[in-house]
């Protein structure tokens, strides 16, 4: 192929999706694999160009996921953490199925323990949070334990820490991408969009419940069975369940989200941008972690000041903290800020004079 044809052929597949889509409108990381090519894979790039030709395909094998744990090493309950060996992936999954993978404070609690440690592993550049079983990613908030000021299990008072769990996710310098079965609905839709990235299989439900009951179910306090079965539970996120759908799909559609009530489809919600694709079930780890082998080529620090980038603006002050903080932390690893921390140490004047004022 001469270099012109080699130009085209590149043109070319910038405007046409190059592989088959299988679900969604967004075509999966590379050949929606088939049983025949299941173990090949490739990057997004065309083939040929000399990304591919220099960093080759995006592994599509499965990984060894190894058990792990924080340093406190108290054994998880609800949640299974796991990194997989000699990657810099770790998977954290909610592992309360039969109650769709509601969430109870102490889900909360170890899902933080987690996180921090995952953010504290310097050997980890992507974290992928999920739920077990194929039913559900989250069903939210444990309504069996909710109280009136939130929900009680070994305490004798209620919280609300999932919300600082949300902001663990937004906060985290790293990506966490929700990788979504089933249900994704109430307090665990809001988890998913938290997360940066949403693969999503094509037999996802998201949607949120909380404003669903009707009014004159609010009162009654031991609903008949019939109407207990229905879903409605009078709650609300106020908080990035409001405003961050509001930014993901729009100020009308997320009205319409939260004034409805309604679930959507995994295909729907690619649609609205909720999600960043759609995959059959069976390949729905083998295509998040293809994804997150393909982040851990790029560089870890542009990523990580390009997720605060990217919250920057809608997280106000705290956007910027967190912005700014990376532009210190780059900083430190400078010849001038050094001088400085130098002469500091060495009771002396720095001589910043050697260092350009770039244009
Ligand atoms: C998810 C469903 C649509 C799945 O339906 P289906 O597959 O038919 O399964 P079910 O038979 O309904 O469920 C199986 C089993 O699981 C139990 N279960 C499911 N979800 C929950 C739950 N959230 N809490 C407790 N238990 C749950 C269910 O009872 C069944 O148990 P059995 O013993 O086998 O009968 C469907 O299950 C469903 O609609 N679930 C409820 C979804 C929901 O409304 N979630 C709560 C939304 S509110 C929330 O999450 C608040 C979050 C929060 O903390 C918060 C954050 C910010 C501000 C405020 C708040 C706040 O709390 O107010």
């Amino acid at each position: 192929m001469d270099a012109a044809e080699r130009r085209l052929a590149r043109v070319a597949a910038h405007l046409v999706p190059s592989f088959p889509v299988t679900h969604g409108t967004t075509p999966p990381i590379g050949p929606t694999p088939t049983a025949a090519s299941s173990s090949s894979s490739s990057s997004s790039s065309p083939a040929g160009d000399s990304y591919r030709r220099v960093h080759g395909d995006v592994s599509s094998e499965p990984p060894e996921w190894r058990a792990a744990t924080d340093e406190s090493g108290k054994p998880f309950v609800d949640i299974i953490y796991e990194k997989a060996v000699g990657e810099g992936i770790a998977k954290i999954t909610i592992n309360r199925p039969d109650r769709r993978n509601a969430f109870r404070p102490l889900t909360v609690k170890e899902l933080m323990r987690a996180f921090n440690d995952a953010r504290d592993d310097s050997s980890i550049g992507v974290i992928i949070l999920t739920g077990k079983g194929t039913k559900a990613f989250c069903s939210g908030g444990d309504q069996a334990l909710r109280d009136s000021d939130g929900y009680v299990d070994f305490d004798s008072f209620g919280r609300l820490n999932v919300l600082d769990l949300q902001v663990q996710i937004r906060r985290l310098p790293k990506p966490v991408i929700a990788m979504v079965a089933g249900y994704a609905v109430g307090g665990g839709h809001v988890l998913h969009m938290v997360c940066d990235m949403t693969i999503a299989a094509g037999n996802a439900i998201f949607g949120q419940t909380g404003p669903k009951n009707p009014p004159f179910f609010v009162s009654l306090s031991h609903p008949p069975p019939l109407l207990q079965s229905v879903s409605q539970v009078g709650s609300f996120d106020a908080g990035y369940g409001s405003s961050i759908m509001s930014r993901l799909v729009g100020p009308k559609r997320a009205r319409e989200m939260w004034f409805l009530s309604r679930f959507y489809t995994a295909d729907e919600a690619d649609k609205m941008g909720l999600v960043n694709t759609v995959v059959p079930l069976a390949e729905l780890e083998r295509e998040t972690v293809k994804w997150c082998r393909q982040i851990l080529r790029n560089s870890p620090m542009a990523i990580r000041v390009l997720k605060s980038a990217l919250n920057a603006a809608d997280d106000g002050y705290a956007g910027l903290q967190e912005l700014g903080g990376n532009a210190t932390l780059i900083f430190y690893g400078t010849e001038e800020a050094k001088e400085g921390k130098n002469a500091y140490m060495e009771r002396r004047r720095p001589d910043f004079s050697k260092f350009p004022r770039k244009p």
